[in-house]
């Protein structure tokens, strides 16, 4: 077959970073335009076709009510917060009209090995910055506390055995920015010569 290049796609691969959260701002992608998104973010490789992932949309008020029950847990494990960052939670969840938490959910007991199944979890990661770029968002991909913190993790809906991979922010890029340095290729690649 003749190599048909995409130019549009090499663009977004080539050129796609990721926007401080400030940046990400409404409106947000509407209900169908965010499951294609989800769609898209879903079709990655996935060794013995276990589906070893899975989302937590947080948006609307929801985001909210997550933040505060975060902001609560965080306020019993530092008694001594300032009381500025009393609601830090709620405001980081209501800084993007649309927050994806990607679940990591390897199952131990398949023959696949969990590692397999982490980088699925990954690739779909990728996949969900990609798509959001290519459906005219921005995403970002954090992982702080809420999401390493299993107690905090549960309060919005990670189970037992689960891992969160990542909250992916998204919304209307309200900013451009430079590129940042990347890894230079005789730096990361070497060419087995036996
Ligand atoms: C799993 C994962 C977790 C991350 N968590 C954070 C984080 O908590 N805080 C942060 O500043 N950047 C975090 N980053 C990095 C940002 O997502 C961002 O990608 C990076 O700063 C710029 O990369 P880009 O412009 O190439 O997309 C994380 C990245 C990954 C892959």
């Amino acid at each position: 077959m003749p190599t048909r290049l995409q130019p549009e796609a090499l663009g977004l691969l080539e050129h796609r970073r990721s926007l401080p959260l400030r940046a990400l701002v409404e409106p947000g992608p509407d209900a169908a335009t965010l499951d294609r998104l989800l769609a898209i973010a879903a079709r990655v490789p996935d060794h013995g076709r276990l589906v070893p992932w899975r989302f937590i949309v947080l948006e609307g008020p929801a985001r909210g009510v997550a933040g505060d029950r975060l902001d609560a847990l965080y306020a019993r494990r530092m008694p001594d917060l300032p009381g500025e960052k009393a609601h830090m939670w709620r405001d980081y969840l209501l800084r993007a009209p649309v927050t994806v938490v990607l679940v990591s959910r390897p199952d131990p007991a398949a023959k696949i090995p969990v590692f397999n199944q982490t980088l699925s979890a990954g690739a779909v990661g990728m996949n969900l910055m990609l798509a959001a770029e290519a459906l005219g968002f921005s995403a970002l991909w954090l992982l702080k506390w809420p999401g390493r913190d299993s107690e905090a993790a549960a309060l919005i809906g990670v189970g037992e055995g689960e891992a969160v991979a990542g909250f992916f922010h998204i919304g209307r890029p309200a900013e451009r920015v430079t590129d940042r340095p990347r890894p230079a290729l005789d730096q990361i690649v070497t060419r087995f010569a036996p």
